[in-house]
């Protein structure tokens, strides 16, 4: 089970979050819990590293500590009354400890991605003794282990490491003998390299810790408690009457979350995937809501289109060259180059006459991928790179597209007879996902369109848009012999 930051991020939270445990451990069940930083403390201590490393002036070090400090022993006073004095001397060591990193960060004027990782570790680090302590004031036998202790081993590339696969073996290990006598806690959201070098997995990682970790000991299930009823056909935050979806396939929700739908680390689909264990969303604030089980599609499809995702914060950039047609190997040059500055690219599309490349990155990325181009530029191949910042990137999924005519025409004509400028489309084979670009004003609004168009807000067997899918499995095999019905 992961608890998220907007689980434990207040006492009654985290009372609501080992209540769950507590009732799961009392029925018998054997749970590895992983946490989350309570919310918003990872975006301070962040802010608090940024500072220490670039102001000129005395940065308020101390006042940040006391900050933490009070915002933490107030949550082990309210949730551990018990067992406050362990545990406050364990935080007061790790704030001590953090203390003088953010004073020599300041001192030296440097932080490097290692020491950066290993700062915005201790989010996790004060909040999962917090957690444990709370399992044992129910006497619920609880250890604490952060991320390298729990087994995973990581790439070296900071603030966004993988799991390498010798983890699964040390988790089996490490985490699976605890089970039996007691409810392990773990810190989300890190790792350490083979020489043992504290990583972090990327925003959002604990989740991804959470399916690494369930993988490790071969759980039944991988439970993500968080604020929100589940998976939900989009953004609720957007869109108001967003609907909770019941099921929905690895597939599917891997292109909703790394198209933005932020309720699940996109990394956290492929270590449950592998080992076909279900992943349940469900929400801690409300623990009998069914959520939503996530796993290999086993059923008919209902729907043709299940939700959409909205990614903002990306840049489209454009290739273009008269030159580049017919001519191999100009595909190559662009993304060996890109590759070469570590630019993630999210979709690509090329023009059928072959002049064209566009690629849409993640914005933070642009500064690297035009420098990596124009080089190529310079070649003279490649006639002009352009670039756009003002553009955001829709993804409409649901496996029953696949096959399925007329969805495409149904998302563009939507968009057309509401105004809205289609700038690029890209489609995968696996037809899982239509994800377009358009201007980043339209972006809300494109989703609204298409939400009512393909009245996501409904329940599937009211709507007019259910198609029949093969009974093979989009997962698990071709299943391209779908029905659309009128
Ligand atoms: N398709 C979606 N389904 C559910 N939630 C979504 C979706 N897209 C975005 N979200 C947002 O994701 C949030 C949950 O993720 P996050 O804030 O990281 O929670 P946690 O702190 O539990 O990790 C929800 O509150 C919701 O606003
Ligand atoms: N604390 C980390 C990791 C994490 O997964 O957080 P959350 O579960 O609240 O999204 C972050 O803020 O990125």
């Amino acid at each position: 089970m992961k608890f998220g930051g907007s689980s434990v991020g207040e006492a009654a939270c985290i009372q609501r979050a080992a209540d769950i445990v507590e009732s799961h451990h009392a029925a018998g069940d054997e749970v590895a819990v992983v946490v989350s930083a309570c919310s918003g403390i990872t975006d301070r201590i962040i802010a608090a590293a940024d500072e220490a490393a670039t102001s000129s002036e005395e940065p308020a070090i101390g006042e940040f500590i006391s900050a933490l400090r009070e915002r933490h022993i107030r949550l082990l006073e309210a949730t551990a009354p018990d067992h406050t004095r362990g545990v406050t001397e364990m935080i007061d060591d790790l704030l001590c400890r953090l203390q003088n990193i953010l004073t020599a960060v300041h001192t030296l004027k440097e932080l490097t991605p290692r020491s950066r990782d290993y700062i915005i570790s201790f989010g996790e680090r004060l909040s999962a003794p917090i957690f444990s302590a709370a399992l044992r004031q129910r006497g619920i036998p609880s250890v604490v282990l952060d991320g390298a202790e729990a087994g995973i081993v990581t790439t070296a590339n900071h603030s966004d490491a993988r799991a390498l696969p010798l983890s699964e073996e040390r988790i089996r290990a490490r985490v699976a003998p605890l089970l039996a006598k007691s409810v392990p806690v773990i810190m989300g959201f890190m790792g350490a390299t083979e020489q043992g070098v504290i990583t972090t997995l990327g925003r959002s990682g604990s989740d991804y810790s959470a399916a690494v970790i369930g993988a490790g000991i071969s759980a039944d299930e991988i439970w993500i408690w968080t604020d929100v009823d589940g998976v939900m056909t989009s953004d609720p935050r957007i869109i108001e009457d967003a609907r909770v979806l019941d099921e929905i396939s690895y597939l599917e929700v891997m292109e909703l979350s790394y198209f933005g739908a932020k309720v699940l680390h996109p990394r956290s689909i492929e270590p449950a995937m592998q080992k076909d264990i279900p992943i349940r969303v469900k929400n801690s604030f409300r623990p009998d809501a069914p959520g939503t089980i996530i796993r290999r599609d086993r059923h008919l499809e209902k729907r043709v289109v299940k939700a959409i995702a909205l990614i903002e914060k990306v840049a489209l950039v454009n290739v273009n060259g008269a030159q580049m047609i017919g001519r191999p190997g100009v595909a190559k040059m662009i993304f060996e180059a890109l590759a070469e500055r570590e630019v993630n690219i999210m979709m690509i599309s090329q023009g059928s006459s072959e002049a064209n490349i566009s690629l849409i990155i993640d914005e933070s990325h642009l500064d690297a991928a035009l420098a990596a181009l124009n080089p190529i530029l310079k070649q003279g191949v490649v006639r002009e790179v352009t670039h756009d910042r003002d553009v955001v990137a829709l993804a409409v999924v649901g496996a029953g597209m696949a096959g399925s005519p007329g969805t495409g025409g149904r998302i563009f004509s939507a968009l057309g007879r509401a105004g809205i400028n289609v700038m690029m489309i890209s489609q995968g084979s696996s037809e899982v996902n239509v994800s377009f670009v358009v201007k980043a004003g339209d972006g809300k609004r494109a989703l609204r369109v298409l939400h009512d168009e393909f009245r996501l807000s409904e329940n599937s067997d009211e709507t007019e848009d259910a198609a029949v899918s093969s009974p093979q499995s989009r997962d698990g095999g071709p299943a391209h012999a779908r029905t659309h019905l009128p």
